[in-house]
């Protein structure tokens, strides 16, 4: 059972404010990712926890005992860094039982729990070998070993995929996610990667200047994203993203799209939202959900657009569009037959748009 619970805490390093009143709950056994751009105060907050920062206020909890003040060693955390930070001169082995020799534990017993982690692993093979002779996916397995042999109460992992190439990302990912699933102890991951995000967490904290912009489940932030700044960041290619005005009263009340005053506007009527006449908004589409063709009977904003450029990815097709000055991408199934220069009426469905107020740029519904 462990419940790591993070409430109103600040960190500023003199005048600069770099967590300004964070509050997040990590349930027993989950896997919160914190993401966010660079320079938003990812790291900082997995220091602040992991003990390396001290917080400037508010407080950090691991389960009913309060931690926030109590020294990094003595957290019970382990954490796993992007650099790897081995000991160069010891053995894979005693690199990854180093925290149980000064701990006393006889030499028979640590190497016994080296093999077993390694083992997880996959690098048994590796345990008598010096960091400089492994491949930085080596050393990132023996890194990760190091923090299982502790048994920790909570993992810590700052980017530790970064300084991988796209194949040993992805199967660091998969082990990650399978040790996670085997040991189940509750974590932490920093990351700038979307993808690494929503494969990973059971909880995602996208954090932006300092603030959590949005916590919640994959699933929730990718469907329900809270502002256009998550709907941004979260989805590839990114959310498409069209200006808007509300017009009319009460049960008449209709989307208009800007600048297309021929486009029929599309009825609110059933979504109860709290927009009134005049209110601007930003309208928003994922890539996939743009129909291309008549879209059948299908309610929406029905618009003709030029087919500029078409990108086979493998996987599906991704379909740049010009409609009116604006530029719109659209994901398609792979077996889509689309010219460049082209013209194809395309639909955007009513059920998939997502409406931000303009200015504040914040979620009013859908
Ligand atoms: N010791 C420090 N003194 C002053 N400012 C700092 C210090 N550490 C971090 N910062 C500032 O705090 C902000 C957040 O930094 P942090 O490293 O937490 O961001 P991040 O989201 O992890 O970014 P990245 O993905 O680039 O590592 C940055 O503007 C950074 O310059």
């Amino acid at each position: 059972m462990t419940r790591l619970s993070i409430s109103g805490l600040r960190k500023s390093f003199g005048v600069v404010d770099v967590l300004k009143s964070v509050d997040i709950e990590v349930e027993d056994n989950g896997f919160l990712v914190l993401l966010g751009p660079s320079g938003c105060g990812k790291s900082t907050l997995l220091n602040v926890i992991a003990g390396l920062e001290r917080a400037t206020a508010g407080s950090i909890r691991i389960d009913d005992r309060d931690i926030t003040d109590v020294e990094a060693k003595d957290r019970d955390i382990a954490m796993v860094f992007q650099s790897y930070a081995l000991y160069p001169s010891m053995s894979v082995a005693r690199n990854i039982t180093f925290s149980m020799e000064v701990r006393g534990v006889p030499r028979a017993e640590r190497r016994k729990a080296a093999e077993t982690v390694a083992a997880s692993l996959q690098i048994e093979h590796l345990l008598d070998r010096r960091p400089a002779q492994l491949s930085g996916g080596q050393r990132q397995r023996v890194a990760i070993g190091r923090a299982l042999v502790r048994s920790p109460k909570i993992f810590l992992f700052d980017e530790p995929l970064s300084n991988l190439d796209t194949q040993l990302r992805l199967e660091t990912r998969a082990l990650i996610k399978r040790l996670h699933q085997r040991v189940g102890a509750t974590s932490v991951y920093v990351t700038h990667d979307q993808s690494e995000a929503m494969t990973l967490a059971t909880r995602i904290a996208v954090m932006a200047k300092g603030e959590v912009a949005q916590f919640g489940t994959p699933a929730e932030i990718y469907a329900r994203p809270a502002s256009v700044f998550v709907a941004r960041f979260v989805g590839s290619p990114p959310m498409n993203f069209l200006a808007g005005t509300i017009v009319g009263e009460g049960a008449g009340r209709t989307l208009q799209l800007d600048g297309f005053a021929d486009i029929a506007p599309v009825a609110l009527e059933a979504t109860g939202l709290p927009v009134s006449p005049g209110h601007a908004v930003t309208v928003g589409i994922r890539p996939d959900r743009i129909v291309i063709g008549e879209g059948a009977s299908r309610d929406g904003l029905r618009l003709l657009a030029t087919i500029d450029l078409v990108e086979e990815t493998g996987t599906d097709v991704l379909v740049y569009l010009k409609v009116g000055g604006l530029e719109l991408i659209a994901r398609q199934p792979p077996e889509a037959r689309l010219t460049p220069g082209t013209s194809v009426p395309i639909l955007l469905p009513v059920k998939d748009l997502h409406l931000f107020d303009r200015e504040t740029e914040l979620r009013i519904g859908f």
